[in-house]
């Protein structure tokens, strides 16, 4: 146990280098600051803290059920901590990349976070085209909605109600697809909410740097968090050895390799690869996991 168990528990739901804002269970926010060096706070971060004046001092971070994090060679950044569900907005027109997608989710099966892909814009002729690229991430059991949250608010309202009901549901999506359209369209007075926080923050209004915490409804039952930075997903802090088992279409088929520390690129036997020719794991896939080997194990010859 820690020693800070009997201080005030608060929640951060905004935070801009080392200012951060921190919520009470009444609903009081606060400017707070971590003490000490470390910045070590992140959106979704549940904190004990003590009074400073008008301000707070962050003495302890509560343990994190999970933390979404990307990493490219220079630096980690964190998205959310303690989320309930990755939700990611895609669309056929712009076309999403399959490689940002599968970097998402190999992010998102590292840290243990259960996903949901939004393919929205489902009025447009393109949406045929995109759901066919999702076939094979239904079939390794993502799950797929779909949506027209501007063609059709009423119902991929109700379809959003339903889903992100009681969870913290970080929104992940390339520019484009429609993430400001879900936020405006789930969230009430959203501009208000992000206003506050970088007001508070001294962010300014339009600066979206890092993760913005928004209640779904006034009891405050769910939350969506909004975070920028889906384009670069760097995943330099996973091993190259561990991508198959993060991969659930390459995943079923390890432990039929002769190499018990075969990498599924050019060895004999290698039960992935024999999967991949009887055509159970897509060619996209393996050509994603192929450049992404290169990447990481490039990385880790680096670091
Ligand atoms: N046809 C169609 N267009 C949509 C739909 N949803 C959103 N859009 C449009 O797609 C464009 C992009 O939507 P945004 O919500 O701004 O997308 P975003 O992902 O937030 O993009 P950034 O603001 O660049 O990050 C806008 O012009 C929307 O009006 C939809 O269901 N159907
Ligand atoms: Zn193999």
């Amino acid at each position: 146990m820690s020693r800070h168990n009997d201080l005030d528990i608060g929640l951060v739901v905004g935070a801009h280098g080392r200012h951060v804002m921190i919520e009470t269970p009444e609903g009081r926010r606060l400017i707070a600051h971590p003490r000490g060096k470390k910045s070590v706070c992140v959106v979704g971060d549940r904190v004990r803290w003590q009074a400073a004046g008008d301000e707070a001092v962050i003495e302890a971070l509560e343990p994190r059920r999970n933390l979404l994090a990307r990493q490219d060679e220079w630096r980690t950044k964190s998205f959310a901590a303690n989320i309930d569900l990755l939700l990611v907005v895609l669309a056929g027109e712009p076309m999403f990349s399959e490689s940002q997608l599968t970097r998402a989710l190999i992010a998102a099966e590292d840290a243990g976070i259960a996903a949901t892909l939004l393919l929205n814009k489902i009025d447009l002729p393109a949406a045929a085209v995109a759901r066919e690229r999702l076939k094979p991430y239904r079939e390794m059991g993502v799950a797929v909605v779909e949506s027209a949250l501007k063609a059709d608010p009423a119902a991929s309202r109700r379809t959003l109600a339903a889903l992100l009901a009681g969870k913290t549901t970080l929104v992940l999506g390339p520019s484009g697809m429609g993430k400001s359209t879900l936020i405006n369209l789930m969230v009430p007075r959203a501009d208000a909410q992000v206003g506050e926080i970088s007001q508070a923050l001294n962010a300014g209004r339009h600066t979206t740097t890092t993760t913005t915490w928004y209640w779904l409804d006034d009891a405050k039952s769910g939350a969506l968090l909004d975070s920028p930075g889906f384009q670069e997903f760097g995943l330099m802090h996973i091993a190259p050895q561990r991508l198959a088992e993060l991969m659930p279409d390459l995943r079923t088929h390890l432990g039929q390799c002769r190499f018990y520390n075969c990498t599924h690129r050019h060895e004999p036997g290698c039960g992935v690869r024999a999967a991949a020719e009887r055509g159970e794991i897509s060619p996209n896939r393996v050509r994603l996991y192929e450049g992404l080997w290169d990447e990481l194990e490039a990385g880790q010859r680096k670091g």
